[in-house]
């Protein structure tokens, strides 16, 4: 099968890599175009813009920061748009909100071809392993066409139905994600403000009934101060304020996210934006950081 994939971050880079390692072929662009090298070292093909992707590519895939770069990759020159039509699809992987997600997907659709939100769960390991969870809506017949693609990605996708249940699910998991992550901040350092040791209560949160990956994995370089990014923190506060609109458009409280996404905010104020989003850590803490926001 053959792919494109626009926009090599973290998580693009990772996901294309699996791909290429699975026997897909795989056409690559990225805004920073050297950023393209290191996977045509592993057998991808260059395409100088996101048009030029689709034009090769029956099926183009995007993951991209924020719903600004989605909008930007398809809309602006060189675009998705220009190329896009009957027996194209386009496969937008980032997190976004759902009113970004059906503007891509009414102008795909005017120009003939299909499209599909497919946000995921799992960072930059979970894509490393092809374990990410897939979360898509919108063209069924193009879901089932990316099953093969989806499979080496990701260890489970679901198909929920309408343009936008994917966004949705993810900006609902990722707010709950962020909210869990400044609670487990507040509890170490109460645990060491009290005399306690973080490691212990990060040993005790392990075998109880809140025991998750999340802290396991997170908890010990928290408590080290490393902040090596693997889900950068502008990007979870993104998440935040768009699970927080969400809430605003369903009349949900949502007061301890909203907390939450004060703690991020702050965090990329002084400079954390991009570090790992573990590093609210260091707000609650009442330290801070440097560099930009
Ligand atoms: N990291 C994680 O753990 C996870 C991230 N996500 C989501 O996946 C998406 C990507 O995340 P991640 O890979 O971590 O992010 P990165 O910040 O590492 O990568 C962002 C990508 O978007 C591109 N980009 C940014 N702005 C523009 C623009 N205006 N036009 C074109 N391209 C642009 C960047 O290009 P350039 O290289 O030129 O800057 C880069 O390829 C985000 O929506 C994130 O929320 C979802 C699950 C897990
Ligand atoms: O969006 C981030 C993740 O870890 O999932």
């Amino acid at each position: 099968m053959e792919v494109g994939f626009l926009g090599l971050g973290i998580m693009g880079k990772a996901m294309a890599t699996n791909l290429l390692n699975h026997g897909f072929r795989v056409t690559v662009w990225n805004r920073t175009l050297a950023k393209c090298q290191e996977l045509v070292a592993l057998g991808a093909t260059v395409g100088e813009t996101p048009a030029s992707v689709v034009a090769k590519c029956n099926y183009t895939i995007a993951m991209l920061s924020d719903p600004a770069a989605a909008l930007s990759v398809v809309f602006d020159k060189n675009g998705v748009l220009e190329q896009i039509g009957s027996g194209k699809g386009y496969v937008d992987m980032s997190t976004v909100d759902a009113a970004t997600s059906s503007k891509i997907s009414e102008a795909v659709r005017q120009k003939g071809g299909t499209f599909l939100e497919a946000p995921v769960s799992g960072s930059k390991k979970p894509a490393e392993d092809g374990q990410l969870v897939i979360l898509a809506a919108g063209d069924k017949a193009l879901y089932d066409d990316m099953v093969p693609a989806f499979d080496v990605l990701g260890k489970k996708s679901f198909f929920l139905g309408e343009i936008g249940n994917g966004a949705k699910m993810k900006l609902v998991v990722n707010m709950i994600m962020g909210s869990m992550m400044n609670c487990l901040s507040e509890g170490l350092c109460l645990a060491d403000k009290s005399g306690l040791s973080p490691q212990t209560l990060l040993d005790v949160l392990d075998l109880g009934g809140i025991a998750n990956p999340m802290f396991k994995l997170k908890g010990p370089a928290m408590i080290q101060g490393s902040y090596n990014p693997a889900f950068p923190l502008k990007h979870q506060q993104k998440d935040m304020r768009l699970a927080l609109a969400l809430g605003d458009e369903n009349a949900v409280a949502m007061p301890v996210s909203a907390a939450a996404n004060e703690a991020f905010k702050k965090a990329r104020s002084l400079g954390l934006g991009d570090s790992d989003f573990s590093a609210v850590y260091e707000v609650v803490k009442g330290a801070g950081g440097s560099g930009q926001a």
